[in-house]
C-alpha cells in the first residue's frame, strides 16, 4: 500500500542501522511538520530484508532505550516513513524510474564498509550494476539527461571520506561507461556527496525480547528494530535549510571537516568494542553489558580507553568526556548488544579501530601498549575457536595460523606486524596456558 506523501529520499539499504537512525530523523522531522515527503527503499544487493519489509507496508518499530541527562528513556516510535522498497535486481523499471521524479532530493546510503567499491566489470546497461556505486551512477546519469536537478547524497558507511569515496567510485563509472565531461561536471556542480560520522548504537532485531515487545505494542512486527537513545550526526556541508536536523533539536551537526569527529569516534568506541569483545567472549561473557559489571573486563576496558588511547589521539578534555560518555553508553542496563556480532569481521576491524593507536602510541612512548597488545593476542586466540565469523579465507588462514604468521600477514595488517611478535606471544601464551581469567588479571596487573 502506498502512503500519499510525496517521495523525496532514496535509500540504498533496509539494514538495521537506517532503519534506527536515518529512519527515525525523517520520522521525526514529518511529525513536526518538518519534512514534507517520504523515503524509498533500494536493497542495494540481491538478497536482503525487503520482502519481509514489503509484507509489512514498509513499516515497523523502533524502541530507543538510555538514560538520557539522567532520565529513564523508553521511547516507542512507529515508523511509517517509508513508501516504498523496491528490490533493483527483480524490479528494475521500478529502480530506473526513480529518477525521472523530481521530488527526490536527497539520498541517503549505508552498505556496510564493503559497498563503496569501484568494480570494473560493472557496466552502464547492466540491470542494475552489481555495485553499489555503480547502481548510483546509472541512477545519476538518467537524472541527468533528464535534465533534473542533483541531489544532496548522505552517505553513512563507516569509511573515511565516506562522501568523496563514494563520488570517486561514481566518476570512475562515467569515465569506465564514456558518460562524458558534461555528466561529470554535472555530478560535481549539481550534486553534494557529503561525508557523515553517524554514532548511535544500533542494537537490531532484539531476538530475545521480540515476544514481550510484540505484546507490548500489540501487533507481530518481524522487522522490529531496537537501538540506544544517544545519537550524533555529524555531516560535512551544511544542509540545514532543506533538512533542518538541528532546528528540530537532533545532536546533528554540519560541518567543514568530519575528520576530527570520525577519529575520535572510531577510535574510541569502536577501538573500544572491537579490543573488548574477542577476550570477553573467550573469557564466557555474552553481551556488552556483561561487560561492564565485570570487574577485570570493565577495568581492561577503562585501560584501553583512558591508558592507551586517548593519550595516544590527544588527552584533550573533549577526548575524556567522550570516554566516559562511551563507557556509560556500554552500560546502557537497556539495550542487550551482543559480543559475537560487534565480533563480525574483526581483522579489518581491528586494523581499522584498534590497530592505528597501538602503532601510534609506539611512535610516542616507544613501547606497545599493553591493553591493546594483550588484545591482539586475544584476537588471535578468538579465531583459532569455531566463533569467529569473517570472510572464508580468512577464517580458514587464521584457523591454523600461529601468532608469528598473523602478525606477518601484511594483507590484513597493511604492514608486517613481526616487530610486535615478543609482546603478542607473551599474552597469547598466557591466554592458552593461564586461562582468560588469569590473563586478564596478568595484564592489569
Ligand atoms: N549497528 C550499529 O550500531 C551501527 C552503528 C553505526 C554504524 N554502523 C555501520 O552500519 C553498517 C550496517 O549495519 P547494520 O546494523 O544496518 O547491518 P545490517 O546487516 O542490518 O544491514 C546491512 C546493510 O548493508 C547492505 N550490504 C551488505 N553488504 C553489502 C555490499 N557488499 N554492497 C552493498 N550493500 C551491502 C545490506 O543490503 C543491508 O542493507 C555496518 O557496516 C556498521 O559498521 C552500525
Ligand atoms: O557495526 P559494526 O559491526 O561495524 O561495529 C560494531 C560496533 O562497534 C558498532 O556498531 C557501534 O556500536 C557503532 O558504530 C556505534 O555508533
Amino acid at each position: 500500500m502506498r502512503t500519499q506523501r510525496k517521495e523525496t529520499v532514496i535509500q540504498f539499504g533496509e539494514g538495521g542501522f537506517l532503519r534506527g537512525f536515518v529512519d527515525y530523523f525523517f520520522q521525526k522531522l514529518k511529525e513536526k511538520d518538518m519534512f514534507d515527503g517520504s523515503v524509498v527503499v533500494v536493497q542495494p544487493i540481491e538478497k536482503g530484508m525487503i520482502e519481509e519489509l514489503k509484507k509489512q507496508n514498509c513499516k515497523y518499530h523502533l524502541f530507543l532505550r538510555g538514560i538520557d541527562k539522567g532520565r529513564v528513556v523508553d521511547e516507542h516510535t512507529h515508523i511509517d516513513i517509508i513508501s516504498r522498497c523496491i528490490n533493483p535486481y527483480t524490479e528494475h523499471q521500478a529502480y530506473e524510474a526513480l529518477a525521472q521524479n523530481p521530488d527526490f532530493r536527497f539520498i541517503v546510503s549505508n552498505t556496510t564498509e564493503a559497498g563503496i567499491e569501484f568494480v570494473p566489470d560493472n557496466r552502464l546497461d547492466d540491470k542494475p550494476a552489481k555495485s553499489f556505486p555503480g547502481k548510483l551512477t546509472q541512477l545519476l546519469y538518467r537524472r541527468f539527461l533528464l535534465g533534473l536537478k542533483g541531489f544532496i547524497i548522505l552517505s553513512c558507511e563507516l569509511i573515511d571520506h565516506n562522501g568523496e569515496e563514494l563520488k570517486q567510485c561514481c566518476m570512475q563509472y562515467a569515465d569506465l561507461w564514456g558518460l562524458g565531461e558534461d555528466f561529470k561536471n554535472w555530478m560535481e556542480k549539481e550534486n553534494d556527496f557529503c561525508s557523515t560520522l553517524v554514532d548511535r548504537i544500533v542494537t537490531g532485531f532484539p531476538r530475545e525480547e521480540h515476544k514481550a515487545l510484540c505484546e507490548r505494542i500489540k501487533e507481530q512486527d518481524n522487522m522490529m528494530d531496537t537501538a540506544e537513545i544517544f545519537h550524533l550526526w555529524v555531516i560535512q556541508g551544511n544542509h540545514e535549510d532543506e533538512l533542518p536536523l538541528v532546528k528540530a533539536g537532533y545532536n546533528v551537526i554540519w560541518t567543514d571537516n568530519v575528520d576530527p569527529y570520525k577519529k575520535r569516534k572510531v577510535r574510541i568506541l569502536n577501538g573500544a568494542h572491537t579490543s573488548m569483545v574477542l577476550g570477553a567472549h573467550l573469557y564466557g561473557l555474552e553481551t556488552v553489558g556483561e561487560c561492564l559489571k565485570d570487574e577485570k573486563v570493565s577495568a581492561l576496558l577503562k585501560k584501553c580507553i583512558f591508558e592507551e588511547i586517548i593519550p595516544t589521539i590527544g588527552d584533550s578534555q573533549d577526548n575524556r568526556n567522550f570516554g566516559q560518555a562511551v563507557l556509560e553508553r556500554f552500560a546502557n542496563p537497556f539495550i542487550r548488544h551482543l559480543l559475537l556480532s560487534i565480533a563480525l569481521n574483526s581483522v579489518s576491524k581491528f586494523r581499522a579501530r584498534v590497530l592505528p593507536t597501538i602503532l601510534e602510541y609506539k611512535e610516542k612512548y616507544g613501547t606497545y601498549p599493553q591493553g591493546l597488545t594483550f588484545s591482539l593476542a586475544a584476537l588471535i586466540a578468538f579465531y583459532h575457536t569455531d566463533a569467529a565469523n569473517d570472510g572464508e579465507e580468512i577464517l580458514a588462514f587464521m584457523k591454523e595460523a600461529s601468532v608469528a604468521d598473523v602478525l606477518k600477514k601484511e594483507e590484513y595488517w597493511g604492514q608486517d606486524l613481526s616487530p610486535m611478535l615478543d609482546v603478542v606471544q607473551k599474552w597469547y601464551d598466557c591466554i592458552e596456558t593461564e586461562g582468560m581469567e588469569n590473563a586478564y588479571s596478568a595484564v592489569l596487573g
